[in-house]
């Protein structure tokens, strides 16, 4: 038994939207708390974490629709909690995943015969099971004014960068040519814009990288 408990927003199975397991049934488990303070950020209901707002483990298997709730649990009890459903894929997300000792999680979950992927911003050490998928988003210059680690770009299975600009592909560009990384490479333009649209594509087929639409907003699926 592991005393790592984790605060969660909520527990839910959906398609997986993002990056190259795109497509793929998944159960969500998205952990409270970031402080990287991305502008534009999906789910900024899980930035703070708040003792007024603590609620008991049922409530959260659930989702949250953009409420700040969490709940506490240990990896044993998200287990039971995954069990439930279909999905043989885990997304453990947040809010910033990475804030929290992914070991026991990751590790009880790989035993299981679950494969983890865990969503990060790449700003906090990397602690997870070797079995598991990394996909990291790198957040250069955010509000937080945390930076990305050289040690998380290194264990990064894919590289998903977020899109808003050029000045965002230069940004990437620079990254890596810091931290020289064998990861595929993805581009997510911010929020469906158009012209961010159109720019990963053009760059990723210049490039051959992929792209990641976010396919969820576009068959309306959480
Ligand atoms: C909400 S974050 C949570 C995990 C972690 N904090 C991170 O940033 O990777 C999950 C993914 O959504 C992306 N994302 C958040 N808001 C977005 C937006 N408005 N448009 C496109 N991607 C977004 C992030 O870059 C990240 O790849
Ligand atoms: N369907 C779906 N796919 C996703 N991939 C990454 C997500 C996230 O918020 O981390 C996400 C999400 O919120 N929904
Ligand atoms: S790091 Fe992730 S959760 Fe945190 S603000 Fe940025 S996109 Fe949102
Ligand atoms: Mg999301």
């Amino acid at each position: 038994m592991s005393n790592v408990i984790y605060r969660v927003n909520e527990v839910f199975e959906t398609i997986q939207g993002e990056g190259i397991y795109t497509g793929v049934p998944s159960v969500f488990i998205r952990l409270q708390g970031c402080d990287v303070g991305c502008p534009w950020c999906d789910t900024k209901h899980t930035w703070d974490v708040e003792s007024g707002d603590e609620c008991a483990l049922d409530q959260v298997d659930q989702p949250s629709h953009d409420q700040k709730r969490w709940a506490s649990a240990t990896a044993e009890q998200l287990i039971q909690l995954v069990m439930q459903y279909h999905a043989k894929h885990v997304v453990i997300t947040g809010g910033e995943p990475c804030w929290y000792d992914l070991n026991p999680l990751t590790r009880r979950l790989s035993d299981h015969g679950y494969q983890c992927q865990v969503e990060t911003s790449g700003t906090y050490p990397i602690a997870i099971d070797p079995r598991a998928w990394v996909t990291l988003s790198p957040k250069i210059a955010m509000r937080g004014g945390r930076e990305v680690l050289t040690s998380a770009m290194f264990r990064a299975n894919e590289v998903k960068h977020p899109v808003g600009r050029q000045a965002d592909i230069d940004a990437l560009d620079a990254l890596l040519a810091r931290c020289p990384s064998s990861a595929a490479i993805a581009l997510q333009p911010i929020s469906q814009q158009p012209r961010a649209t159109q720019l990963c594509i053009q760059t990723c087929i210049e490039r051959n990288w992929r792209l990641s639409a976010q396919l969820h907003k576009y068959i309306g699926v959480l």
